[in-house]
């Protein structure tokens, strides 16, 4: 992240931000199916929506079999995310990914293959994807990638303390966390795939806020459900409730299952309409996604060459 000044200092637990709270779920699905056919994008403002995109990406590979060879060609494409004649033909420069997300344990190489560019390196930690594990070793994980480089750590929460609603402690560990990532920015994965209602999704999301979340993210990937606009728009609202609270603003990260140019733009639309413009750039918004910059280059390649190209040209990411 660009701005060390974004930082949510959190606050004590406080349940009545959100005990109170039901979300609507079918007004919650109406808004988002809305959201995905309200707006027809020009040619122009499509492009410039999913340079945008490539700005405000987390690109990620968190697979078992993920070696350092494999994070050196995720962060040479992070470097250079599109061709030379797309960029060129789009007028631009100095394109890259907004960070490279990985395992701790490929923290750095990847630090080492982005030497020279300003692309953080974010971190998954904290038992990673389930999160069960002692949270002393939790915490240590966390500590291991900020101290092989990671700029930015992105946590998993305890879905048994939000599933059984023990609020505190959901707080104090997330707390916890962020005072062990120091000068890292923290990213607090929900895993809304398992918390069951909306109504859920928006208390986990204020807890995570008040423990000190400068960012709150959908999924890990490998959920049963990741990423979805109606889980999307509940967090976002919860996000808009805590900057009105607090002033503080909160950043926002969907991941997960986002595979296409047209997600990159159905969640750009969600941001622009409920949080403002202000929002889209990385400092406040990313994507997180290994597989979507493949399709988003494929349709900036056909705008600018007017012809479409073929996936197996843009095979990577
Ligand atoms: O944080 C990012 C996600 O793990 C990426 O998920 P994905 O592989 O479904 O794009």
């Amino acid at each position: 992240m660009t701005d060390p000044h974004l930082r949510n200092p959190g606050i004590s637990l406080d349940r009545s931000w959100f005990e109170e709270i039901t979300i609507n779920t079918p007004a919650a699905e109406a808004r988002a199916a809305h959201l995905g056919t309200s707006r027809s994008l020009k040619k122009e403002w499509q492009a410039a929506w999913l340079v945008n995109a490539i700005r405000c990406m987390d690109l990620t590979t968190l697979a078992g079999d993920d070696t350092e060879a494999r994070v050196a060609r995720l962060c040479a494409k992070a470097r250079a995310p599109l061709a030379d004649h797309i960029l060129t033909g789009l007028g631009l420069e100095g394109l890259t990914t907004g960070a490279v997300c990985v395992y701790p344990t490929m923290v750095a190489a990847a630090v080492k293959a982005l030497q020279g560019t300003a692309i953080p390196v974010a971190s998954v930690a904290t038992g990673f994807p389930a999160g069960l594990m002692p949270l002393p070793l939790r915490l240590a994980e966390i500590r291991y990638a900020v101290d092989q480089g990671a700029a930015e750590i992105d946590i998993v929460i305890s879905r048994a303390l939000a599933l059984r609603g023990d609020w505190a402690q959901l707080h104090d560990e997330i707390a916890a966390m962020r005072e062990a990532c120091g000068a890292a920015h923290m990213k607090a994965i929900l895993a809304t795939g398992d918390l069951q209602t909306l109504s859920n999704v928006y208390k986990t999301s204020m807890v995570a806020m008040q423990a000190g979340a400068d960012f709150i993210k959908t999924s890990t990937g490998k959920e049963g459900v990741n990423a979805t606009l109606p889980v999307s728009l509940t967090m976002v609202r919860a996000a808009r409730d805590y900057g009105a609270r607090t002033g503080v603003k909160i950043g926002f990260k969907p991941a997960g299952g986002m595979k296409t140019a047209k997600d990159a733009l159905n969640w750009q639309i969600l941001i622009k309409e409920e949080l403002g413009t202000d929002w889209l750039k990385p400092d406040l918004f990313r994507l997180g996604a290994s597989s979507m910059l493949g399709d988003i280059e494929r349709q900036l390649e056909t705008h600018v060459t007017g012809r479409y190209a073929a996936s197996h040209r843009h095979a990577l990411a």
